[in-house]
């Protein structure tokens, strides 16, 4: 953006840019009923202003001057109907103005557009109380906002204003009307918003929504009185456990992370010895909007003896991204910097106890409350997975965390699984695949029914990683069902008398031949099968090499160079098979063709297409052509 202001100072309108626009018309149509949340919007601005405030000022202490004790507060004019939250933070000035106010650089709002534009309902009012949308929420309250901040140490300040319609406008202000430092944001309420002038409301908002934000917080009730103090800034994990209610918890969850739910687990320690410091962490219910961003931040919030320093520390494993909270650390030095903190030993340290305290709570409520623990496992499990492969040190633990929908239930733990291993069982089975629904009917599955063997059924893009990743459980490694021998003979069928006999029949050893020959150049090999119940053919993978599911997956993102030809396993029961057995040496042709039709089947089974859909379709006509000749030659008998 280039110069805002004229250079007789008068102020020249600008039109923000495109995305705040669009914000900016659904806050001002917004008929969401929590309009609340404005005001935790602007206290949390506020504190985080006051906070980066005391962050520069440790090498820098001139900022502070002689206001050094942070401090928020909340006017209420009820005759002008209007309300204003001031802050003697670090300030904004002209540049900051235009660029934080007039620009959207959050990812997360950004994330709320795109989402409220492709909500059906077409003005995302709904989405807004899963996302916050930071400062522009006070367009949700009033038809004009006017910010006038000055920038810690400097002289100059700047009033920031707009009706929200599309333009705004950024002017200097005499130094007598803005603050000595910081932020004053008034809102001129709609007449709707009116509720929001009485002082008795504007207090339980505020002790509600933001009673433990780390800065002091007072209300003056008219321009003049006194302020009164309703929060005292004090950060609520440097409290005792016992003393704090839940619901003090979960405002604080709330207020932190920027979440609307309630936290699904609260996690409050403090640990002494060789690291002193306290953590306040949350595994939220709903999941972050942001996990699959690249340069996620804001997961947990770093103090040093209550200073806060960044969000950006990485405290936590990629896999558990989705917790929130703040670390309190007594032991780094309070002007760390943050470089010095991606390589600090205290900080690995805290890292490593905090991944091993989460890990601890979940295995605890997994065994205390298996519902809760399954709500957390159905929003974050696809996160936990990656740690299977990542984490190796913790490999076991997660494995014992994770839940699988299987053919014998939902959320079932690998020890329910191996705990009803069938006799001669030796593996964890799974097929992997992208479609739930197509993975329950897949006829891989067929043997393993036949015999109650129990198959985990993923369809998570992660899981072709980690389980190609070498684990096993209890000493049972993990086998895809589509993917080399399948091991099953060993294993005694549920209902004996469907036992094949033993041995194939020379006719069927045949055909096997046959089909080798005549689809060589499309498969490895073709063998009986005893994975096979009611379908007459599958494909799967060779024994080395990758399952079928995961060789998709790195062919679709050019990992492979081509792909490997499957082995066709065929089922010597099926009377498809036995038939085409019986015709011996005649009908060449006609095998040929049911040879390919074969193929093309296992091929769509898989979710694959025919390898040739011309010939396929000729095929398919020459086939049904010659059963309605054989029909009406037999009808005519
Ligand atoms: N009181 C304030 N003092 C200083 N800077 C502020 C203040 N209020 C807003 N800002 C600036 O405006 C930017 C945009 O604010 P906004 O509330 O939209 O998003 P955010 O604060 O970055 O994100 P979030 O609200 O999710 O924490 C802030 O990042 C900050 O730079």
């Amino acid at each position: 953006m280039t110069s805002t202001i004229d250079k007789n100072g008068a102020a020249e309108s600008r039109v923000f840019e495109a995305d705040v626009a669009k914000l900016l018309q659904m806050m001002v149509h917004s008929v969401y009923s929590d309009k609340d949340v404005f005001l935790r919007e602007l206290i949390s601005n506020a504190a985080d202003a006051c906070e980066r405030l005391r962050y520069e000022a440790i090498s820098d202490p001139a900022l502070l001057a002689d206001e050094t004790r942070p401090q928020i507060s909340i006017t209420i004019d009820a005759e002008r109907r209007q309300l204003t939250v001031e802050d003697n933070g670090i300030g904004m000035g002209r540049d900051d103005l235009v660029d934080a106010l007039g620009t959207i650089a959050r990812s997360g709002t950004k994330a709320f557009i795109e989402q409220a534009q492709a909500a059906e309902s077409g003005d995302g009012v709904s989405l807004i109380g899963q996302f916050g949308v930071g400062f522009y929420s006070a367009f949700m309250v009033a038809d004009q906002v006017d910010v006038v901040s000055r920038r810690a140490g400097a002289k100059e300040a700047w009033r920031w204003s707009s009706d929200g319609k599309g333009t705004f406008t950024v002017t200097p202000v005499d130094e007598s009307e803005a603050p000595a430092r910081g932020t004053r944001v008034t809102l001129h309420l709609t007449e709707d918003a009116t509720g929001y002038t009485d002082r008795a409301k504007l207090e339980q908002m505020i002790k509600e929504q933001s009673g433990h934000v780390p800065v002091p917080i007072a209300l003056i009730e008219k321009p003049g009185a006194e302020p009164a103090e309703i929060a005292d800034g004090a950060a609520l994990w440097t409290r005792p456990r016992g003393e704090i209610s839940a619901s003090e918890y979960d405002d604080f969850y709330r207020s932190v992370a920027g979440q609307f739910d309630e936290p699904a687990l609260t996690v409050h320690f403090r640990a002494e010895g060789r690291q002193e410091f306290t953590a306040l962490l949350f595994v939220p219910q709903s999941r972050p909007f942001d996990l699959f961003e690249p340069d996620q931040k804001r997961q947990l919030k770093l103090y040093v003896r209550r200073v806060f320093i960044t969000e950006d520390a990485d405290l936590l494993p990629r896999y558990l991204r989705f917790v929130r909270g703040v670390v309190d650390s007594a032991d780094l030095p309070l002007n760390i910097s943050r470089e010095m903190i991606q390589e600090s030993p205290i900080l690995a340290a805290i890292k490593k106890s905090i991944t091993g305290r989460i890990l601890s709570e979940l295995e605890k409520l997994a065994g205390k409350d298996a519902e809760a623990y399954g709500k957390i496992w159905e929003a974050f499990g696809p996160m936990f997975k990656e740690g299977i492969y990542d984490a190796v040190d913790r490999r076991d633990t997660i494995l014992g965390l994770s839940r699988f929908k299987t053919t014998a239930g939902s959320l079932r733990s690998l020890k329910d699984y191996v705990g009803s291993l069938k006799e001669n069982q030796t593996s964890i089975y799974y097929l992997a695949g992208q479609d739930a629904a197509r993975l329950e009917a897949s006829p891989h599955l067929e043997g393993f029914r036949a015999r109650g063997v129990e198959v985990l059924l993923l369809s998570d893009p992660v899981d072709s990683f980690w389980v190609t990743s070498g684990p096993s459980f209890e000493g049972k490694p993990f086998k895809s069902v589509t993917q080399g021998a399948a091991d099953l003979a060993a294993i005694p069928r549920l209902d004996a008398s469907t036992e094949p006999s033993q041995g194939l029949s020379e006719g069927v050893t045949e055909f096997l031949a046959f089909l080798k020959t005549t689809l060589s150049d499309l498969v490895s090999d073709v063998r009986s099968s005893d994975r096979l119940t009611d379908s007459p053919v599958c494909l799967v993978a060779a024994e080395s090499g990758p399952d079928r599911q995961l060789e998709k997956i790195l062919l679709g993102v050019g990992q492979l160079a081509g792909a490997s030809k499957p082995v066709l396993e065929v089922n010597p029961t099926h009377p498809l098979i036995a038939s085409l057995a019986a015709l011996g040496q005649d009908d060449r042709e006609f095998k040929e063709d049911a040879a390919r039709m074969l193929l093309d089947d296992a091929r769509v089974l898989d979710g694959d297409r025919p390898s040739d859909a011309l010939e396929f379709s000729r095929r398919l006509a020459r086939l049904v052509e010659r059963g309605l000749r054989r029909s009406t030659v037999g009808g005519g008998d």
